[in-house]
């Protein structure tokens, strides 16, 4: 058992093909294999929270398809099918061990607003501290393409910053990243510690492996840009492999570790969310000198920096910072609505005077980003 400094909170994230079989069932044999190995971190006193995928492959074929179905109606009543099947094989597992799981569903809309993401972080804090093992999904059957996180990848590594985890473990059906797309070269070679996520890397990332895999190596990628950036470690290992999850919380596994440097930007929560999750909604523009002010001085944008404004927002949105030749620079919350910083523009320091609250205050900004924002963002 380890004791309070050592304890850590995990997030574990696992694939489609991990947990069901190619006739499109839950596979029990998968599933009791990891649960068996939650149990074993539960048994030692840290802290699991289960990302995972599975609803749609273990439910189309109860639903009369052959092969996981295109059609968005169709994944969505497969996933209203395997959703259910899945949460009853976890509970069970489970409590065979005398644990609980709970069932978290989630839409992107929940994270792009703050209240309902706070909500989330609160909730799930409750679970974990009263040694619950939550088990989230995306809520597929009611979300339509434009408002999905699209793959679990990325939404484990968002949730993983959420709670602010200590590691994210990605399982999947391959023993971690490879310097190319091991379908493609036969050479390629798995990489055991990566501290920077290069264009070389971006570029070996290829697609899914299996019919019922969802975003591929891309997807695990953009996953550990979002850890990377929040300073959480992640390991990439397989699935099936004896003891993986164990090992890799005591860095004995085989597979990859993407460790963030102290170097590295390191997102408070406030900044994951308006970086990772917010949605911005209207864009600014700003001259050369804010540039400087706001990247190299760290310091706040004032309304008289920002030379145009597009879109339509409110006080209190994020808003996308652009420079002149319309290179983004980062993202903010704004302290005007778009109205009120049009009426601004133009206007001299001394008429500015009244107006006592800088555009963007520093404290809110998300600039000078190493890693580039992951889609969706
Ligand atoms: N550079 C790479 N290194 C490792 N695997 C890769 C790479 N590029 C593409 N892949 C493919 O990504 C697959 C894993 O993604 P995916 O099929 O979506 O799995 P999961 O269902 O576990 O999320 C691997 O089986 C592999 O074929
Ligand atoms: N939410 C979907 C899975 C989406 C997904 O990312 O799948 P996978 O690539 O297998 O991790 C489902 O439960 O079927």
């Amino acid at each position: 058992m380890v004791n309070e400094k050592n304890k850590k909170r995990v997030v574990i994230k696992i694939g489609s093909s991990s947990l069901t079989s190619l006739h499109g069932e839950i596979s029990r044999r998968k599933l009791e294999k990891l649960v068996d190995e939650v149990v074993q971190l539960k048994d030692d006193g840290h802290e699991v929270l289960l990302v995972s995928s599975g609803a749609v492959a273990a439910g189309y074929r109860k639903l009369g398809c052959l092969s996981r179905p295109s059609s968005l109606p169709e994944k969505q009543a497969a996933a209203s099918i395997g959703q259910g099947l899945l949460m009853e094989s976890y509970s069970d597992l489970f409590l065979s061990h005398g644990y609980m799981g709970s069932q978290i569903l989630i839409t992107r809309s929940d994270f792009s607003d703050e209240n309902r993401y706070n909500n989330a972080r609160n909730t799930i804090n409750v679970l974990l501290e009263r040694g619950i093992i939550p088990i989230v999904n995306e809520n597929d059957t009611i979300t339509i393409d434009r408002l999905k996180f699209g793959d679990n990848d990325t939404l484990s590594a968002k949730v993983a910053g959420l709670v602010d985890a200590d590691d994210l473990i990605i399982l999947s059906d391959i023993d971690g990243l490879y310097d190319a797309d091991p379908r493609e070269d036969a050479n390629a070679q798995l990489l055991d510690r990566v501290y920077e996520i290069t264009p070389e890397i971006e570029e070996a990332a290829g697609d899914p492996g299996s019919d019922v895999g969802t975003g591929g190596m891309k997807s695990k990628i953009d996953a550990f840009k979002i850890t990377m950036a929040s300073g959480i470690s992640s390991f990439l290992g397989k699935a099936s492999t004896n003891n993986i999850v164990y090992d890799a919380v005591y860095r004995n596994a085989v597979g990859t570790y993407f460790e963030p440097t102290p170097e590295q930007v390191n997102l408070n929560q406030k900044k994951q969310w308006i970086a990772f999750n917010s949605g911005p909604e209207g864009e600014v523009t700003i001259d050369h000198r804010a540039r400087e002010t706001i990247v190299d001085m760290k310091n706040s944008l004032l309304p008289m920096n920002v030379h145009h404004v597009n879109g339509r927002f409110k006080k209190g949105s994020v808003v996308r910072i652009h420079d002149l030749e319309g290179e983004e620079i980062g993202l903010g919350v704004v302290n005007y609505s778009s109205e009120q910083l049009e009426e601004m523009i133009g206007l001299t320091e001394p008429e500015l005077e009244s107006y006592e609250l800088a555009a963007i205050e520093s404290k809110d900004l998300v600039c000078h980003l190493e890693v580039s924002l992951p889609v969706g963002v």
